[in-house]
């Protein structure tokens, strides 16, 4: 019989469809039976009232297998193997969570992938002498790092422009190399244009200027090795520090042929002409973005004002008359970093390199949120930080770095935790300059394996022996996250790394939310994602 058993179901409960219906042109031996198709959604509702159960939509549960995202209600996670198309729209984790009963609430962006992007995709031909490095600054490279072997992606990148003599605006993500992708090549032409005769008041011919003097101390100790190889001294200017003390460090014999500063300090000096720049041949600022910030700007434009900047390669040649060639590095870049670089040098003398994971969420790295209420925060720390020292003493394990927002708020913590006797170290910018030197280098060499810290600690600095990020306080912006989280899963890190994040405000929420889709997409974070243009092919 061709009838649906559905239909012949229906007619025999209610009795509807029993009767010829003529009007259905429905002839022949079957007329008793009509066929008439009832679609299946209503017939499974019309089962679903006859067993008196209600309709309820049934949630999507995740097939098993690896997750991009992985939330407490298991209908909210993502499988690994789907991305969010750009503009389609998903149930988030963290949506709610502005509402104070989402609090206990969780969710997890798993690590996607083993390896730092900066470590994938290299060929065995990517080697540091490919790249037209000399063998002498090969050697030196070899005695300074030995683990350092074939160059990261960022650093196959950016060397060969930088040796051809071009300005470099490098961005590229956090821990993937760049300190190297600039020095190697600052060394390389130190050691071919020929050092004029020194004059009354010291001058270096190679500048790194950075943020912050923990930023400064660490470029310093990259630095150091590679030119002592070479012959050639690096010295640091940290700021923080009176006249006499700058003096001091300006005068020490031999003299720097390479400086490592901060805006500040070098600004001091210029102004009381303790140091000049004008045989400057290479010039990098180090973290740009927060050197191109309002705070800086006008000392970082003085700087660049002294510096002769070479318009173009050609200028580079005249080795009577110094030029510096030009680069800006960072993680992160705001809208118009180009056009300051155009301000002074012209814009095909420029190479822009962008690395295809700048402003992403690191799929590398475990990055957990909480959405907790303010009051829990401490327990919840204190209960990691526990956690935490079971497992080094159970084995080898790496470090803590806890950020908060403020300095009140690392003093205050820091009792806390004194309380409960975790030790710890403090680092904050309201520390007096003595206070804080060293404080960041004795952490990386093992002196503690927890720091509480302010922003101050998340740029720049490399951390590889940190496991473990915890962000007591969500950070204001998304960049601060970025840099934030960016202390783990470095190229160099021993241990795989992990974020939490503890999230308490409506405006962290909003960031959260953010930075999930972001994830569930596998896109760069909003407003972030056309801050630096992707380089045209006439300037590579
Ligand atoms: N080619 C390489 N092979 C192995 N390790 C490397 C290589 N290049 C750099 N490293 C190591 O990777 C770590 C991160 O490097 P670096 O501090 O230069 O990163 P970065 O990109 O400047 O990070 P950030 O954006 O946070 O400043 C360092 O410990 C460094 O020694």
């Amino acid at each position: 019989m061709g009838l649906p058993r559905c239909v012949r179901l229906l007619s025999v409960t209610h009795g509807l469809l029993s009767a010829p219906r003529r009007d259905l042109g429905v002839h022949g031996p079957e007329e008793a039976l009509p066929v008439v198709r009832i679609p299946r959604a209503l017939q499974r509702r019309q089962e679903q009232r006859q067993s008196g159960r209600r309709s309820s939509p049934q949630p999507v549960l995740a097939r098993p297998g690896p997750l991009l995202v992985s939330a407490r209600r298991p209908e909210l996670s993502q499988p690994a193997r789907l991305t969010l198309g750009r503009w389609e729209r998903a149930p988030l984790a963290s949506r709610g969570w502005k509402h104070r009963r989402a609090r206990g609430d969780h969710f997890s962006i798993e690590r996607d992938q083993p390896l730092a992007p900066a470590l994938r995709n290299r060929a065995s031909q990517d080697t540091f002498a490919n790249l037209g490095l000399e063998p002498r600054v090969l050697d030196a490279l070899r005695e300074a790092a030995p683990e350092v072997v074939s160059p990261t992606t960022v650093q196959l990148s950016t060397i060969p422009p930088l040796l051809r003599g071009r300005h470099v605006l490098c961005a590229a993500e956090t821990g993937s190399g760049k300190t190297l992708s600039y020095l190697l090549p600052l060394f390389q032409r130190l050691l071919v244009q020929p050092s004029l005769h020194p004059g009354r008041i010291p001058a270096p011919r190679g500048l790194v200027l950075v943020p912050s003097r923990e930023l400064a101390e660490q470029v310093q100790a990259v630095a150091q090795p590679l030119g002592s190889s070479l012959g050639l001294q690096v010295r640091e200017l940290g700021g923080g520090h009176g006249m006499n003390k700058i003096q001091l460090q300006l005068s020490k014999q031999p003299p720097a042929a390479v400086l490592v500063a901060t805006p500040g300090a070098l600004w001091k000096a210029l102004k009381g002409r303790l140091v000049s720049l004008e045989q400057l041949s290479f010039l990098v600022l180090d973290e740009a973005d927060t050197l191109l910030d309002e705070s800086f700007l006008e000392l970082v434009d003085y700087i660049l004002e002294k510096s002769h900047v070479a318009e173009s390669p050609a200028d580079l040649k005249d080795a009577f008359n110094p030029k510096a060639q030009l680069v800006l590095v960072g993680a992160t870049f705001p809208e118009g970093a180009g056009q300051l670089l155009s301000k002074v040098a012209r814009p095909n003398a420029v190479t822009t390199i962008t690395s295809s994971r700048l402003h992403c969420i690191m799929p590398h790295v475990r990055q957990t949120f909480m959405r907790l209420k303010g009051v829990e925060k401490v327990t919840e720390l204190v209960q990691i930080l526990k956690q935490h020292d079971k497992a080094t003493r159970a084995g080898p394990s790496g470090a803590v770095l806890v950020f908060c927002n403020s300095s009140t708020t690392v003093n205050w913590l820091g009792y806390i935790l004194d309380d409960h006797k975790i030790p710890h170290l403090r680092l904050q910018g309201q520390m007096p300059a003595a206070m804080r030197a060293g404080i960041f280098q004795g952490f990386q060499k093992g002196s503690q394996d927890i720091l509480l810290c302010t922003d101050i600690a998340s740029r720049g600095l490399d951390s590889t022996r940190v496991e473990l990020v915890v962000n007591y306080d969500f950070p204001f912006t998304l960049q601060d996250y970025i840099h934030r989280a960016g202390r783990v899963g470095r190229v160099g890190s021993r241990v795989p790394g992990t974020v939490i994040s503890f999230v308490t405000h409506p405006w962290d929420v909003s960031l959260v939310q953010k930075i999930e889709l972001a994830a569930r997409r596998r896109r760069s974070l909003p407003g972030l994602e056309s801050s630096v243009r992707e380089p045209s092919p006439q300037q590579a």
